[in-house]
């Protein structure tokens, strides 16, 4: 039977509002009005609930969705685990993984033409466990080609935050289509089945993702900032319901010709099924996909002195059960106005009790060199708790000798950093099998950092300074 798909209008509307409760329907009157599971629902569909919190999370937490659907998802044979060895490219998930205090940055990581965007996520780094559902992945991916129309994949670990480097990655989920090009972000939350397209006749994509293992991603706070700015509500984009009809009389009626790909405590199972998993024709609740534009997202810094914390560049915050403290932030460094007067403009030398993982999108970064073995689009770099870096000896010398004139950095550039609270360990493929990390990465930064020194037989409490100790 045909794959047809109906929606409302066009493929790319978009529902707007972060958090909102929205509610879409692609054929009219398939939303059950004043009740959420009616005896039969409006035009023979069948209610199916996902939620995403507890049901008894307060409130302001709660996260959930009807949907609508032909047939319920339940409907499938059992899974099967893809053997590690079998499976699509994913020794590395079930690899320990290596903690180590290196600092660490990657080349830009390889396109890979015969894989799609399920098989070919790599993870590189994380921390926790989905089976506590506590912690955070951390992603690498390219694809080559379009998932099959007869697939779909899903994760039960976590939200999973993709972040488009190259390549347009056309989405579709059993809420509708997320078309999500390069300076855009998209959150496919937990249990939601998807397909990656790759438009532009297959021109090859590769990005960087997050998953998330515990709570949703959230607005930061804006405290004194006031009612607008960074990352706006509005901004964030829904899709529309659009559905399939490919089904049998039954749920098991016909060849099963539709894959289920479910990644589960990071290992991979399949089943197949005769209908389609794209058939929800209509949905309302505040758990669903949405996708962000990062040219949106209003930059605020200094007007005076000194480089602020560049948490004033958070996008998304997903917080740990301690205030103020996020298990994942994502945090962007878009083109912006340096001011601050007598102030060295890029970040400071640092020490962090968090972890950050940084990646760049397009551009350059303004503490990093670029070139061949420097910090360039598609390649990453992680510093982990406590490991000490900053800007790399010329970024430091060209900033401390600068004219400190008004200055636009970074046009048409933005980096980003995943930061989390928790120590971040980087897997078998990370360290070795991608073959990407820059070995000479420290003394290509930081041993040509000079001494300044001017103090030198000025001590004043040098030998002196031992009275009063007990030597
Ligand atoms: O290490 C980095 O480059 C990221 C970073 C940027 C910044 O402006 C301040 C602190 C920080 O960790
Ligand atoms: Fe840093």
């Amino acid at each position: 039977m045909p794959v047809t798909d109906f929606s409302f209008g066009e493929k790319y509307r978009y529902l707007n509002g972060f958090n909102s409760y929205h509610e879409s329907e692609a054929v009219s009157g398939a939303l059950p009005i004043g009740h959420n599971s009616p005896q039969k629902p409006p035009l023979g569909l069948y209610a199916e609930k996902l939620s995403g919190t507890a049901f008894t999370a307060p409130r302001h937490e709660n996260k959930q969705t009807w949907l609508y659907r032909i047939l319920p998802s339940c409907s499938h044979p059992p899974f099967s685990a893809i053997t590690p060895e079998a499976g699509p490219g994913k020794e590395e998930q079930s690899a320990k993984l290596h903690y180590i205090p290196n600092q660490l940055r990657w080349d830009p990581f390889d396109h890979e033409p015969d894989t799609d965007f399920a098989s070919g996520l790599h993870l590189i780094a994380g921390a926790g466990d989905p089976t506590l559902k506590q912690g955070l992945g951390m992603y690498i991916y390219a694809a080559g080609r379009s998932m099959d129309a007869h697939s779909a994949f899903y994760s039960a670990d976590g939200d999973l935050l993709i972040v488009a480097q190259e390549g347009v990655l056309d989405i579709r989920t059993e809420f509708g289509w997320l078309l999500v090009r390069p300076m855009e972000i998209c959150v496919i939350p937990r249990g939601v089945r998807y397909q990656v397209h790759l438009p532009e006749s297959n021109a090859p994509a590769r990005g960087y993702a997050l998953e998330l293992y515990q709570g949703h991603f959230a607005l930061p706070e804006l405290g004194p900032i006031g009612s607008n700015g960074l990352a706006n509500a509005r901004d964030f984009q829904a899709p529309v319901a659009c559905f399939s009809e490919d089904h049998g009389a039954t749920a098991f009626d016909g060849p099963a010709s539709y894959t289920i790909t479910a990644k589960f405590n990071n290992r991979l199972f399949t089943t197949a099924q005769p209908h389609t998993p794209f058939d929800v024709v209509a949905w309302h609740g505040n758990y669903f996909p949405y996708k962000y534009d990062l040219g949106r997202f209003n930059t605020i810094g200094s007007v005076s002195f000194d480089h602020p914390d560049p948490s004033i560049f958070t996008v998304l915050s997903a917080p740990s059960d301690h205030p103020g403290t996020a298990v994942a932030d994502f945090v962007i460094f878009p083109p912006r106005w340096l001011v601050g007067e007598d102030t060295f403009r890029p970040p400071w030398y640092h020490r962090n009790t968090m972890s950050e993982f940084m990646g760049l999108i397009q551009g350059a970064y303004d503490a990093k060199k670029g070139g061949s073995g420097g910090f360039v689009p598609g390649g990453a770099s992680l510093h982990n708790v406590m490991s000490g870096h900053g800007p790399d000896a010329a970024s430091y010398e060209g900033a401390r000798n600068a004219e400190l004139k008004p200055m636009k950095v970074g046009a048409g550039s933005c980096a980003f950093m995943f930061e989390s609270c928790l120590m971040v360990g980087v897997t078998g493929w990370g360290l070795e099998a991608c073959a990407k990390v820059q070995e000479d990465y420290n003394e290509h930064s930081w041993g040509g950092v000079k001494v300044h020194w001017e103090g030198g037989g000025k001590k004043l409490n040098g030998e002196a300074g031992k009275e009063g100790h007990l030597l």
